[in-house]
């Protein structure tokens, strides 16, 4: 279901069937004759009976995917009103949030974080891949990739392998993902050296907008509101992330 007030009939009604209660108190039957009326009262088709398990699928028009810790949370508080759990580790968020981000002609995009993905998601590492239910629906994908995990001596994965880490999960939950219209965040732009894993990340990552930011101190984000508009009026051509264009 995938609009407010669609109706759905998940059991059909019984058909027939009336009930002592249509048999009148003053109509005087002899015993045998009342249950012989109470069962041509009560017979036809009975209702059915269904069992159903549903699952939420939430419903945002852009959905931010990247490994734990990118800064995913921190910058769907730049880009809405959300206040959100962020801190410096793993796994902080472990629920979807949804922010709203509007525009100055008031359309209103909205924006689903979901808990951070690692290599094997599918396998069931980390939190496992069933998040990615809540942005399957999403009309433009933007990957947060971490501009710092190299940084100062850090043994982190570059972001050229998150993103191809993140492009092999969302291929392998569902075919054909990684094709919708995409962008890349470079988040942590403010870290020493972070420019320059920027400006390798453009030479190693053709065909898609990349946007640096600091989702912390809100740099970079009005740049980027623009870029997810013009990638759901589709301004451009826009394009998906091709595991061909990315160099590791
Ligand atoms: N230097 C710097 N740190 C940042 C920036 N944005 C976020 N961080 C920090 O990075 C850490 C992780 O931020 P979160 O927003 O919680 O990251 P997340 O991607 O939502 O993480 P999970 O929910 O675990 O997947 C926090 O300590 C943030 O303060 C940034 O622009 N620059
Ligand atoms: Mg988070």
């Amino acid at each position: 279901m995938t609009r407010p007030g669609q109706r759905l009939i998940v059991a059909q009604g019984g058909e027939g069937g009336l009930g002592n209660a249509s048999i009148g108190r003053d109509v005087h039957l002899s015993k045998g004759n009342r249950q012989e009326e109470v069962a041509r009262l009560s017979s036809r088709e009975p209702g059915t009976e269904s069992f159903l398990i549903l699952e939420l699928k939430s419903i945002a028009d852009v959905g931010l995917v990247g490994l734990p810790n990118a800064g995913k949370s921190t910058l769907l508080s730049a880009l809405s009103r959300a206040r959100l759990e962020i801190a410096d580790y793993a796994f902080t968020t472990i629920r979807p949030n949804i922010g709203s981000l509007t525009y100055e002609d008031y359309l209103s995009v909205k924006v689903a974080d979901i808990p951070g993905l690692i290599k094997g998601a599918h396998e069931n590492r980390g939190l496992g891949h069933a998040f990615l239910r809540h942005i399957e629906r999403t009309k433009v994908l933007s990957y947060v990739l971490d501009l710092a995990t190299t940084l100062n001596g850090r043994k982190g994965i570059p972001p050229w392998e998150q993103l191809r880490d993140l492009v092999v999960e969302l291929e392998h939950y569902q075919e054909g993902m990684t094709r919708r219209p995409s962008l890349i965040v470079t988040n942590k732009i403010d870290e020493e050296g972070a420019n320059a894993i920027h400006e390798e990340l453009k030479r190693r990552v053709q065909g898609v907008p990349i946007f640096p930011v600091c989702a912390m101190l809100q740099e970079g984000v009005p740049d980027l509101r623009v870029g997810l508009r013009d990638l759901m009026d589709a301004a451009s051509d826009p394009q998906g992330v091709d595991l061909s264009k990315i160099t590791v």
